[in-house]
């Protein structure tokens, strides 16, 4: 029986877990799936000295030549970091005929509209399910099951190693480093873990969606990225109070003829479709002018999952054959706006003592209504020998932002997310200022 002939560029987390799945855990399936046996024949690697584990019949090597030099790749797995040198070696492997398998969004966000063209040029595959949310099945849901369907409005929780920092910080009051280096030791956090941290690996993530679901990116000096750096526990105690998760939010829109995208911690309710999504789980709410809204939740991170990802593209590659490149994605064409929704905002401040906490109180409320902000409600905690005062407000962004620079506390703002907003006993009068905003 021939062989499918692969290679893998990478053996860390990812490579690794590409690699036990093929050897080892998943053989039998994926020879039946396939029609022929998988066959690894070259592994490139940065650092030959590191102890591999790897079956002697395969080639393991540090210079991409020397796989270049095989006589057939079928498929290549690219699993390296960044831009260079993986944008050249895809180049390379399609140009001689390849088809490639990459988890690599860094390289996608930048590159991945060339890429796609060389791929087309040699009529070859380049897939990438697994740099975007993990071992979810989106990029495909989105490519062939929602053709027709239009996308109204994208929000996402793209980044497993945040939700999983933010959600151990909730359940288990752990501390914001520790929860980060668990995090790198499971395998869910990248190689430089501020790009998880800063809201840039979500980033990256939110502008391949945007070139599949819309064919451009916004412009990316125009993107409002936060990541989870500056999150304190007093934020997730206040939000819990009031009944709210705080999630780095994905969000993807289109507005006229712009994109408009933003990465941010914001808060939801339990009517949130992201509510319960959790750990290193993502978490992804497509709203849609057909089916209505779907949500696609599941592992975001880590070697199994992002695995399972690259091994289901390869088993697309092998059934399909080549790519039909002709046909492009239906609702490209027939994308609708989603409507504008009402800014609801939760500020959150922390003062040591009673006598700053008065003072407080008496500027903010005075603030709130010189910059046309309404204060729905307010919550005060007694917390580490000293307050927390959380208040929701309504208003214009550009008017909070008017109300913070004017404050002389430090304090942080977080918008809510207005889906499912009217939770219980406290916001009667939220629901009734939503009802009259939107
Ligand atoms: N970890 C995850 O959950 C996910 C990661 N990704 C993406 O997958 C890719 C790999 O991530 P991950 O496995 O976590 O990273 P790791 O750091 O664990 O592994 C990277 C691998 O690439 C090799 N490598 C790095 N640079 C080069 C180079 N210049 N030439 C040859 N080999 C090189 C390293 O070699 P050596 O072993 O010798 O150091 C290592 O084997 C990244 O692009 C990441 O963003 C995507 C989805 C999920
Ligand atoms: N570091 C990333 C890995 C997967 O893309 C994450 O935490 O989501």
């Amino acid at each position: 029986m021939s062989s499918l002939k692969v290679a893998l560029l990478g053996l860390g987390t990812v490579g690794k877990g590409v690699y036990e799945s093929i050897i080892q855990t998943h053989e039998k399936k994926l020879t039946e799936a396939v029609g022929k046996k998988v066959e690894i024949v070259g592994v490139l690697v940065k650092d030959h000295q590191k102890e591999r584990g790897i079956k002697k019949d395969i080639l393991v090597t540090t210079d991409v030549n020397q796989i270049l030099k095989l006589p057939h790749v079928d498929i290549v797995f690219e699993a390296i970091v960044g831009i260079e040198p993986a944008n050249t070696y895809i180049r390379q492997f399609l140009e001689k005929g390849s088809h490639v398998i990459s988890a690599n969004k860094q390289l996608l966000a930048y590159k991945g509209k060339e890429l796609a063209e060389v791929a087309n040029k040699y009529n070859r595959f380049l897939t990438f399910e697994a740099a975007v949310a993990g071992g979810i099945p989106l990029l495909r849901t989105i490519i062939q099951l929602l053709q027709v369907n239009g996308i109204t409005k994208l929000e996402g929780i793209l980044n497993g190693t945040s939700n999983y920092i933010l959600s151990k910080m909730r359940t288990e009051q752990s501390n914001f480093n520790e929860v980060l280096k668990e995090a790198q030791d499971l395998g869910y956090a990248e190689a430089d873990p501020s790009s998880d941290v800063l809201g840039t690996d979500a980033f990256y993530k939110l502008m391949i969606l945007s070139n599949l679901i819309y064919q451009k990116q916004p412009n990316w000096e125009n993107v409002n990225k936060v990541g989870v750096n500056e999150v304190s526990q007093a934020d997730i105690l206040i939000g819990e109070r009031l009944g709210f998760r705080l999630k780095l939010v994905a969000t993807l829109q289109k507005k006229e003829q712009d994109v408009l995208a933003e990465v941010r911690p914001v808060f939801v309710s339990n009517e949130h479709p992201l509510y319960n999504v959790e750990g290193v789980d993502n978490g992804i709410v497509l709203n849609t002018d057909l089916v209505g809204t779907l949500l696609l939740q599941g592992p975001g991170a880590g070697s199994l999952a992002t695995a399972s990802a690259m091994i289901e593209d390869l088993v697309y590659i092998s059934q399909k054959g080549t790519p039909n490149i002709q046909t492009p994605r239906f609702s490209y064409n027939s994308l609708v706006e989603g409507k504008e929704e009402p800014s609801i905002w939760l500020t959150i401040v922390e003062l040591p003592t009673d006598e700053l906490v008065k003072e407080y109180k008496q500027y903010s409320s005075i603030n709130f209504a010189n910059k046309d902000l309404t204060a729905v409600h307010q919550e005060e905690i007694k917390h580490n020998d000293g307050y927390i005062i959380g208040e929701i407000l309504v208003g214009k962004s550009e008017n909070v932002e008017r109300f913070i620079e004017e404050l002389p506390q430090k304090i942080r703002i977080y918008p809510i997310s207005p889906k499912g907003i009217n939770i219980a006993t406290k916001n009667v009068e939220l629901t009734r200022l939503q009802t009259t905003t939107s």
